[in-house]
């Protein structure tokens, strides 16, 4: 690279890296952010004195927001040196032995989210500042008094700064935005994201709501006497903060390599998104004679896990038509590898999304996956644009049957309830796991049967003969044997299941089984009333069921004549609580429904109210009115290890 191309690639990477840090919108993939900034670095080192003093590759990014308050870290804090193979990681080790040959290596997963300082006095929590750029950041103190694992108050009387990850759960951040979609409102583009946009929140009522979690990874100023991190951050969990799933302290750099690959194996298990493992030096004291960059310590690197995240182009947009007869949009791209898997086909969620985001056939995109996230565009790259993109139409009809769409918005519907995609969609959904469990009979089976007219609704499963399967295309006797076996097999199906696998609207497999639980055999005889007075039922759901019945009564007495499900009646073990009205209140140290369920199990009638008629109030933390009134009614009151001590 020539100097002129140093300075030319050095300004697109200051552009992205204020999109990044200062806009919250960036406009590169990581990966590609990453390959450049590495060119950036690799021309500055060769030559320093052509370096740019105001280069990305000098500063910890990052800036505090319009609407914080500013506040300053007693301690700097840094960013991190990445390494993306072996032979790097090796290099960096390399470095470190030329300090001190023999040194213990600290190692735990690298969480993707946002970077925060606790500050600590006296033994409470005084200040908490996201990274800013590392001397200055925002004061979010009210924000992250609504983290639950952020302690408020700690057993340590001394000035420390407890520095960590806020990240959000990945179950939860789906969650997160499957409501926001609902609401329609944008969404977020990864777990970090989540977790940034919620931390730094001028409302913290909005924080609140958000389940975020709080792990540390280091401290700052402190005074603490251990000589090695991996003692100092053992007395750190100890005062009551959320330990990340595996560390490792080693002098072997074997078990380093290993630790690696085990993580990168669990990388969907792991709740948490990691973007990488964290490599440190144990010893405070060689972590003070290897000292800083202006940018990083040296005593630590990130070796980082293959990108999830890629830049593709949307070729197209398609459309699906569920069993509910949802039109769902699919991006058509050109073919990425993502973490060993190509992929082609992305979820657009739904037209308003589309034109929230303004995704154009023909823009270069973002993609996201990971085997636990499905593949989205998270998002589009505006400014790579050259004016051939083309603007998606919404669609007006059904792309299988023609019928005319409803369009609601965020939903459009195909309304035809013959519709072949959503009588297929339906069966589709019939034979899935949650429901009958049939093995062998996937979508593309479950396709073919149906446009041979041989399956045109799933009590004709029931019926299917050996000779009408071996007549299809790629049915050789084995196959039809197993598929009638496993057709067979799912006979005698929990009533749960059965009622799950209808396919029912605004009825999961939640609402299925309390369906199963209250009514047994004769849920189809249930009227409204008995309906909406269950536990988590509303309005909605109530309705669709009973519409369900009006409509389907007598198919579906047939279809449970054939499939017989077996209504799974409450197995109640006999105890003191046989027959008695319990009430729960206050906090427990187990969820709430766990309790209840096992109070069921003993044959309890778990109630909200307390009234004379209650037998027992069982009192968690922080119990109010309810076990007030207990005691003014005369009620018998059990705390939790009062509880535990009757039914063990
Ligand atoms: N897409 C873009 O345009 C763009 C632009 C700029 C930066 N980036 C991305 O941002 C990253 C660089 O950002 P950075 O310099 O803030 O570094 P970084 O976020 O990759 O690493 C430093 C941070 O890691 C976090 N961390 C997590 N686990 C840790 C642990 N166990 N110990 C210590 N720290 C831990 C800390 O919050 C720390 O501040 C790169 O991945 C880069 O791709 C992307
Ligand atoms: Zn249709």
């Amino acid at each position: 690279m020539n100097h002129q191309e140093y300075i030319e690639k050095l300004e697109i990477l200051k552009v992205w890296a204020k999109a990044y840090y200062v806009d919250d919108a960036p406009i590169a993939s990581d990966e590609e952010y990453d390959r450049l900034y590495h060119e950036v670095l690799k021309y500055e080192q060769e030559n320093p004195l052509f370096a740019d003093e105001s280069s990305p590759t000098k500063r910890v990014g990052g800036v505090v927001l319009e609407g914080f308050e500013k506040a300053s870290h007693k301690a700097r804090m840094w960013s991190m040196e990445d390494v993306f193979d072996e032979h790097d990681l090796d290099a960096w080790i390399e470095r470190v032995k030329k300090v001190k040959e023999r040194f213990t290596f600290y190692c735990e997963p690298k969480f993707d989210g946002a970077s925060l300082n606790l500050i600590y006095e006296n033994g409470m929590l005084k200040q908490a500042i996201t990274r800013g750029d590392g001397s200055i950041g925002e004061d979010v103190t009210q924000n992250v008094k609504t983290i639950g694992s952020i302690p408020l108050k700690i057993a340590y009387e001394g000035e420390i700064e407890i520095r960590g990850e806020v990240v959000i759960k990945k179950a939860d951040f789906e969650r997160l935005n499957d409501e926001r979609l609902k609401n329609n409102e944008s969404l977020f583009a990864n777990p970090r994201n989540a977790a940034a946009g919620s931390l730094r929140q001028l409302d913290t009522s909005v924080t609140a709501k958000r389940k975020l979690m709080f792990y540390p990874w280091g401290i700052g100023v402190n005074s603490l006497t251990q000589s090695f991190l991996s003692q100092k951050m053992s007395f750190v969990y100890s005062l009551g903060f959320l330990q990340p799933p595996r560390i490792v302290v080693t002098q072997n750099v074997q078990d380093v390599h290993t630790l690696y690959h085990e993580l990168i194996a669990n990388r969907d298990a792991i709740e948490m998104m990691m973007d990488g493992m964290v490599v440190k030096v144990d010893d405070i004291s060689l972590q003070e004679e290897l000292g800083y960059t202006v940018k990083y310590p040296k005593w630590m690197v990130a070796f980082k896990f293959p990108a999830i995240e890629k830049v593709t182009k949307l070729k197209d947009i398609t459309l699906q038509v569920g069993r509910t007869g949802v039109v769902t949009p699919v991006a058509e791209v050109e073919a990425v590898n993502i973490e060993g898997v190509v992929v082609e086909r992305a979820t657009l969620h739904n037209f308003d999304e589309i034109e929230r985001k303004d995704i154009r056939i023909g823009d270069s995109v973002i993609i996201i996956r990971s085997g636990d996230v499905i593949p989205k565009i998270i998002k589009v790259l505006v400014e790579r644009r050259n004016g051939t993109e083309v603007t998606p139409q919404r669609p007006l009809s059904c792309p299988v049957c023609g019928s005319e769409l409803l369009d609601e918005g965020a939903l459009i519907k195909c309304q035809n309830l013959s519709c072949d995609a959503r009588v297929v969609g339906a069966m589709i959904h019939f034979a899935s796991k949650k429901a009958l469990n049939i093995d062998g009979l996937g979508d593309k089976i479950i396709e073919q049967l149906y446009a041979q007219n041989v399956v045109l609704h799933v009590k004709d499963l029931y019926a299917l003969k050996r000779e009408q399967l071996l007549a299809l295309e790629g049915f050789k006797a084995k196959k039809a044997d197993n598929l009638l076996e496993a057709i067979e097999q799912s006979k005698k199906v929990s009533l749960e299941k059965f009622i799950n696998a209808l396919g029912i609207e605004h009825i999961g497999e939640v609402a299925a089984k309390k369906i199963a639980r209250a009514f047994g055999l004769e849920w189809l005889e249930a009227g409204y009333e008995a309906i909406i007075a269950l536990e988590g039922f509303g309005e909605e759901m109530a309705k669709s069921l009973v519409e369900f019945i009006r409509v389907n009564r007598d198919e579906t007495y047939e279809l449970m004549a054939v499939i017989e499900p077996v209504a799974s009646k409450l197995e109640i073990t006999e105890s003191v609580f046989t027959g008695k009205t319990v009430v729960l209140t206050g906090s427990m140290s187990k969820p709430r429904d766990e309790i209840k369920g096992m109070l069921e199990q003993l044959g309890a009638k778990v109630s909200g109210s307390v009234s004379k008629k209650t037998d027992f109030v069982i009192f968690g933390e922080e119990a109010g009115s309810k076990l007030d009134k207990a005691i003014e009614l005369g009620v018998k009151t059990l705390s939790e290890s009062e509880l535990n001590g009757m039914i063990e």
